[in-house]
C-alpha cells in the first residue's frame, strides 16, 4: 500500500527559486534554495505575506516560477497530479453535488489509488450525511469534504495551505489526529501552512519558516531547536560572541537572548532549549537573523537518492 519504494528521498527540491506577480512588484519567492525529505510532516510558518501560498501553488504546479527550479517528487510541478494532494485556501467543489457524488467523482478521477473507506471516514466523523448537498453546508464542513476528496487518492504527497483555518477547535483537534495519524503511517509527506504554532509543533517533525520570500529555517525541529538556547544574564549581547544572536532583550539588570551556539556557552549565563514557539518568534522578531538550514534540507552537499 504504501508507495515509499518508488518515493525520492526529497520530496521537494528548490534551487534558486523565485516568483515575481508582476515586473515591478517585489518578489513574494526570491532565491530560496532547499530540500524538504521525503516522509516527513513539515510545517510551513511564516507571517502574513512571506510566501507560503505562493511556494504551495508552485509545488501544485499552479503557478510557474519566474527565477530558479522546483521539482516536486523528482519531477516538475504539476506532472505527478495523482500523487500530489493540493488543497488551497479556497476549496473548489461542486455546489449542486452531494457529498456522495463528490466521493464518487473522487473515485472516477482517481480510478487506480482511490480509497473510498477513509474518504468516507473523513466525512463521517464530522457527522456528515453522504445524501447532503454541498450548497448546504458550513464552510468547516466543506473543509472536510475537500480535505476527504484530496486525501482520498491516497497522495504520496500532501500540500495544505492554511487547510484547518475553518474549522472549530474539536473538528481541527479530531482531523488534524486522523490525518497525521495516517500519513504518519503511510508514510507520506506532508507540507502543511499554519499560523497556529500550537498545534503545529504537536504534529509536525520538520519545518520551513519563510520571511520576506526567503527560507530563515529549515530542518527537523528536533535539531533546529537543538542549535538553539535560550540564555539569561548579566552582560551586553556583546558579551555573547562567538554565537549568533537571533534576538536579545532585556531582563532585569541582563538581557535574555536566543542564540545559535557556536562552543560552549560560557557557564556564567543560565541556559535553556527553547520551545518551538519561541525558537519560532525570535526569528519572526528579527527578520535580519541569518538563515540556518540543516544538512538534511541544504541543497549544499547532500546526495539525491533515485
Ligand atoms: N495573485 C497575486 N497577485 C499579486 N501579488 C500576489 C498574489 N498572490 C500573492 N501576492 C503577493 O505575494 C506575496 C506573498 O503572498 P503569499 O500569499 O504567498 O503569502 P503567505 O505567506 O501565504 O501569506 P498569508 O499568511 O497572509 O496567507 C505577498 O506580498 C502578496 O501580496
Amino acid at each position: 500500500m504504501s508507495s515509499t519504494s518508488t518515493t525520492p528521498a526529497v520530496a521537494l527540491e528548490a534551487t534558486g527559486l523565485g516568483k515575481r506577480y508582476g515586473r515591478k512588484a517585489a518578489p513574494a519567492l526570491d532565491d530560496c534554495s532547499f530540500r524538504l525529505p521525503a516522509g516527513r510532516i513539515s510545517a510551513l510558518v511564516g507571517p502574513n505575506g512571506a510566501g507560503k501560498s505562493t511556494l504551495l501553488a508552485l509545488a501544485a504546479g499552479l503557478l510557474h516560477p519566474t527565477a530558479g527550479t522546483l521539482r516536486v517528487l523528482g519531477a516538475a510541478p504539476g506532472e505527478l497530479r495523482d500523487r500530489v494532494a493540493y488543497l488551497g485556501q479556497n476549496k473548489p467543489l461542486y455546489p449542486q453535488l452531494t457529498i456522495a457524488d463528490t466521493l464518487r467523482m473522487g473515485a472516477e478521477l482517481n480510478p487506480s489509488r482511490w480509497d473510498a473507506a477513509y474518504a468516507a471516514r473523513i466525512v463521517e466523523e464530522g457527522a456528515l450525511h453522504p445524501g447532503q448537498k454541498i450548497r448546504g453546508l458550513s464552510g468547516g464542513q466543506r473543509t472536510r469534504v475537500a480535505l476527504a476528496l484530496a486525501l482520498g487518492k491516497r497522495p504520496a504527497l500532501m500540500l495544505l495551505d492554511e487547510p484547518m483555518a475553518d474549522l472549530d477547535p474539536l473538528a481541527r483537534h479530531d482531523l488534524m489526529g486522523t490525518l497525521m495519524a495516517d500519513a504518519a503511517e503511510h508514510g507520506t509527506t506532508v507540507l502543511m501552512s499554519s499560523h497556529i504554532v500550537s498545534e503545529l509543533a504537536d504534529v509536525c517533525d520538520h519545518l520551513l519558516l519563510l520571511g520576506g520570500g526567503r527560507i530563515r529555517l529549515g530542518g527537523g525541529i528536533d535539531d533546529l531547536l537543538a542549535a538553539h538556547t535560550l540564555v539569561t544574564g548579566r552582560g551586553t549581547a556583546a558579551d555573547l560572541a562567538p554565537h549568533t544572536v537571533v534576538e536579545s532583550r532585556p531582563a532585569g539588570r541582563g538581557l535574555t537572548a536566543l542564540i545559535r551556539r557556536e562552543g560552549p556557552v560560557d557557564p556564567a549565563w543560565q541556559t535553556e532549549e527553547p520551545s518551538l514557539e519561541e525558537l519560532l518568534l525570535a526569528h519572526l522578531r528579527s527578520p535580519d537573523a541569518p538563515a540556518l538550514l540543516t544538512p538534511a534540507t541544504t541543497t549544499a552537499p547532500l546526495a539525491v537518492q533515485a
